[in-house]
């Protein structure tokens, strides 16, 4: 009955699906997610993948894996994961073929992302095709059939079918030709005709025969050889940069750690270079493209063609509008170099890949612009090669971008197609905070210029905007990501490995920001890419990959040129390892998911899930928490917030410590940094809540404003308040929350030394793989080493070359790290950590001590804050603590180790504990793993994008 009371209430999880990307309750997940109670009390029924993971039971062997070489195959010390029963338990429940049928379909709709479910409008013809699927479903389902078909249909829109999906490995990248009728600057006009996807086809007619091309960047530019696929994609992406006629740039998305850093740097160097060349030659043409730099893409109006005539007086433009002869004043912008967006936490190692990887003779000025001290004179951005800044201060000094009006555009949309308004997005946007900012008045009098709260950066023309992480504007209803869209530059690019997390609607706001027409237009990317995929997954899917090949290069470290990998690094083995709960966690977990059950009870009973979200979600947190060690459900108070801040909660009223302590203590939302539940809770002067990790990791500079969007507060540090801090005001009282949970008998556990059988089991790992100081290089270590596949047969002098081996421990939760903090201490073990409350520089200086120190053998690493960017080559182990709701962050934290410079094969250990919430996130990151195989026409193995034919192409796009 539990499961009746969850899907019953269709019109609350359907809301709810428009809250967050990450959040569980987002899409499938929604009944898989929930706890057990959900799904575990009905009958299951086994069924087979062809493309799910194999899980191999009982076994403890690894799989070694170049993600895409081999087909990951993950071990489960526990047997076939629980995931298939949750699937499956949706066909078995109700009775009566009329009762079925509708509850197929409801738990169909509910397995697919919102915005690739299925279509449900009576009388269409959508609807008719699709009930005709579900009858086929049905029929088979009935004839004792079923699983196959229908587990098909209920991953059709993921997941090609095996013939689709595996085909030649890719023979190389595809290249456009300077003989290609497309490969010209394009004017105006002819950019704007881009919004024909007939360009689109034909491009990607061209791209099916061209062979690959490298570029060889000029001797002397770089310290290193770039390495083929690196050479391949500077090819690439020079021509996207001057010869492509859909946009200025594109998105490079190869694997983490093949090197898309020193790819994009070579593309500097090698445009840098040519210009001197040209400068040499022709100073005239320089000139002409100096001058072009102002013509961004605001319009796509170069200068030339407005009827504007400009003079200019002391670097201010004086604008005739020859139509009404109305004279204004612009002032012109510096034209600026290149800018690189990135986390705060690879800042730094942005800057030193750009000094060691750049000869001394070719040396390229680069300003990191970080910091309160930060420069506020556009001209003096203007003199460097490159700018680093971080995607926070591009939020606080650009303008927004206008939200886009998805609602109606939905809408009509869904009119157009068939689709009922349960389909569309029903929850309102808010109205553009920011949004005339952007725009231009009367026809070039730009509002921006003499708009105080427009910063520095956003002042000059930037020549290429490079966006690193790029998936930081994955949501284009964030503030970030319409900020990163108005940024004025020619070329623009995206950098990920990682670009599709949670749903194909990501993939719109790279478009945006990238002026990829005509899908950067919401309403022409939901009807040409998200419908079609709605209504046939496998033609719809072809046809994204088509459009993405146009101006996506994404490479694996699997891929295969010319029959050669194009890298070799040694195996990558992961292993999911269940963890045993001791009888005393047992009992604390089973009796904190009865309680969560009966509260969810009674919620669905009062059709109040909706309302309740963030109520959910902490039970949701709760479970995980407690999967990790039962304190951090208690909810202890780190007290981590700094002397500033406590000093200032002193000073402050009464009455306002009270409000804040309040707000903190009863405000049931989610941080909107990251959007979970906040862990380590802290309140702004302003009133909004967040993890302190989030916020401590945003406010990286001194003059921020509050991430929430809409909010202006301009926050420092001394701002962000603990409930300890505010308590101890208040009352004296600095201990934390006592718990809901105190009639339990928790004593043992709770005790200080308790440490939790997942904290014990990493102790195991690390024990058993990791040498500390004294015994570094000994033989009966190296016996121990031994036991461990991925270090077989390292010699003394191979460990000494290479040298000591460590490892990585990631958790998503501070209060997680510190509890392994103290067991790493009793152990003995030498350690660094990092977290998103920590400095810059102290972050810094952590990843040197562990990369360089032959003593410092584990670093302990915050999820959010340490798994972009960072180059951790020397840990071959990594141990994910807990699952993240989506598995590419986990990815992006293994690939900190699996990257070029790796020696060593990288052991992962993945912890679960058997039989709770956990399962569910494992199934949770199937489907979205599924999803974007589909998305990129990926096998299971990350490797070879199925080559479309002609007739795919002249088909795909109705030719
Ligand atoms: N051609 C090369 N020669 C020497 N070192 C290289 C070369 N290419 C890349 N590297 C090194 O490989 C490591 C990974 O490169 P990089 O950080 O650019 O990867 P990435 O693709 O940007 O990864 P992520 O997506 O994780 O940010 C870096 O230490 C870089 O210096």
């Amino acid at each position: 009955m539990d499961a009746i009371d969850i899907s019953s209430d269709d019109s609350d999880l359907r809301e709810i699906d428009n809250y967050t990307d990450e959040s569980p309750l987002r899409d499938s997940a929604t009944s898989r997610i929930l706890p057990s109670w959900a799904t575990d009390s009905r009958p299951t029924q086994k069924v087979s993948s062809p493309t799910r993971p194999t899980y191999l039971n009982g076994g403890s062997s690894n799989y070694h894996s170049n993600r895409s070489m081999n087909p990951p195959t993950i071990t489960d010390d526990s047997g076939p994961s629980s995931s298939r029963a949750i699937r499956d338990v949706n066909f078995e429940y109700s009775s009566g073929n009329d009762g079925r049928k509708h509850f197929l379909q409801q738990t169909l709709k509910r397995a697919l992302p919102t915005s690739l479910q299925p279509l449900d409008i009576p009388g269409s013809q959508n609807r008719q095709s699709h009930e005709r699927s579900y009858q086929s479903a049905w029929a088979s389902s009935s004839r004792g059939n079923h699983n196959e078909l229908v587990l098909y249909e209920n991953k059709g829109s993921r997941v090609l079918p095996p013939s689709l999906m595996h085909r030649k490995a890719t023979s190389g990248v595809q290249y456009t030709s300077v003989n290609d009728p497309l490969h010209y600057p394009g004017t105006a006009e002819e950019r704007a005709a881009a919004a024909d996807e007939r360009l689109i086809f034909q491009a990607a007619l061209q791209d099916l025969n061209q062979p690959k091309v490298e570029a060889r960047l000029p001797e002397g530019l770089l310290s290193v050889s770039l390495l083929r696929h690196q050479r391949i994609a500077l090819a690439w992406m020079l021509q996207k940069e001057t010869g492509s006629v859909h946009c200025s740039g594109g998105i490079l998305a190869d694997d983490q750690g093949l090197g898309k850093t020193i790819s994009m740097i070579a593309l500097v160097q090698m445009q840098r270079s040519a210009q001197d060349k040209s400068k040499a030659k022709d100073l005239d043409a320089i000139k002409a493209e100096a001058l072009n730099l102002d013509d961004d893409d605001e319009n796509g109006v170069p200068a030339s063609q407005e009827t504007n005539q400009c003079g200019e007086i002391d670097g201010v433009e004086v604008i005739t509008d020859a139509r009404t002869s109305i004279k204004g004043f612009r002032r012109r912008r510096p034209a600026a170099g290149t800018l690189v967006v990135c986390p705060a936490s690879v800042l730094r190692q942005w800057a030193r890949e750009l000094d060691e990887k750049v000869t001394d003779d070719a040396h390229l000025s680069v300003l990191i612009y970080h910091g309160g001290s930060r420069t506020k004179k556009p001209a003096e951005l203007a003199k460097y090669d490159v700018v680093l800044t971080t995607y926070a201060i591009v939020t606080n000094e650009v303008p927004k971008q206008a939200l886009v009006e998805e609602d109606d555009d939905d809408q009509k949309n869904g009119e157009r197609f068939g689709i009922s308004s349960d389909f569309s997005s029903s929850k309102k946007r808010k109205k553009p905070l920011l949004s005339k900012r952007g725009k231009k008045g009367r026809k070039g009098f730009d509002a921006d210029d003499f708009d105080p709260n427009c910063g520095t950066l956003a002042k000059v023309s930037w020549f290429r905007v490079i966006l690193d992480e790029a998936q930081t504007i994955k949501n284009h209803r964030t503030q970030v990501a319409r900020a990163c869209c108005s940024l004025r530059a020619k070329r623009r690019w995206c950098l990920s490995g990682t670009p599709i997390q949670n749903a194909i609607d990501e993939l719109f706001s790279y478009f945006r920001f990238l002026r990829y027409d005509p899908y950067a237009e919401y309403k022409s990317f939901c009807s040409q890419i998200k419908f079609p995929i709605a209504i046939n997954s496998i033609n719809g899917y072809k046809k994204l990959q088509a459009i993405l090949r146009a101006i996506m290069l994404r490479r694996t470290k699997g891929t295969v040129i010319d029959g050669e990998p194009i890298i070799n690094l040694p195996p990558k083995t992961i292993q999911l390892k269940k963890v045993a709960f001791s009888s005393e966690e047992r009992a604390f977990y089973n009796k904190l998911e009865a309680e969560s059950r009966s509260q969810f009870k009674a919620y669905a009973a009062a059709g109040t899930v909706k309302q309740n979200y963030a109520n959910i979600l902490l039970m949701l947190l709760r479970l995980r928490q407690a999967c990790d060690h039962p304190k951090l459900v208690k909810r202890e108070s780190y007290n981590s917030v700094g002397r500033a801040s406590s000093e200032m909660a002193k000073k402050l009223p009464k009455e306002m410590v009270e409000n804040l302590l309040k707000q903190l203590e009863t405000s049931l939302v989610t941080c909107s940094v990251c959007d979970d539940v906040p862990e380590d809770a802290v309140v702004t002067m302003c009133g909004h809540v967040f993890c302190n990790q989030c916020v401590s990791d945003y406010l990286t500079g001194e003059d921020n404003t509050c991430p929430t969007p809409g909010c202006r507060e301009q926050l420092g540090p001394e701002a962000v308040y603990s409930k300890a801090a505010l308590k101890k005001c208040v009352t004296g009282d600095v201990n934390g929350d006592p718990s809901s949970l105190s009639e339990f008998d928790e004593k043992s556990i709770m005790e200080n030394e308790y440490s939790s059988s997942k904290i014990r089991t990493a102790i195991e790992i690390l024990e058993s793989c990791c040498k500390s100081k004294d015994t570094y290089l000994e033989s009966d270590v190296l016996v121990q080493c031994n036991g461990d596949s991925s270090n077989l047969g390292e010699s003394d002098s191979e460990l000494q070359s290479n040298g000591p081996i460590k490892a990585i421990v990631f958790s998503q939760w501070t209060g997680m790290l510190n509890l392994v903090e103290r067991a790493l201490n009793q152990s003995g073990f030498r350690y660094e950590r990092l977290d998103g409350t920590m400095s810059l520089a102290a972050r810094d200086r952590a990843v040197k001590e562990f990369n360089t120190n032959p003593e410092v053998t584990v670093m302990l690493m915050s999820l959010k804050a340490g798994n972009l960017g960072l180059n951790m080559v020397a840990a071959s182990h990594v141990i994910l603590l807990d699952l993240w709701w989506n598995p590419t962050t986990e990815d992006q934290a293994i690939d900190r180790a699996h990257r070029i410079g790796q020696t060593r094969a990288v052991t992962v250990s993945r912890l679960t504990v058997k039989d709770t919430v956990e399962d569910r996130i494992i199934a949770l990151q199937e489907d979205k793993r599924n999803m974007v195989a589909s998305a990129f026409g990926e096998d299971q193995s990350g490797g070879t994008a199925s080559r479309l034919t002609v007739e795919d192409l002249r088909y795909l796009f109705n030719l």
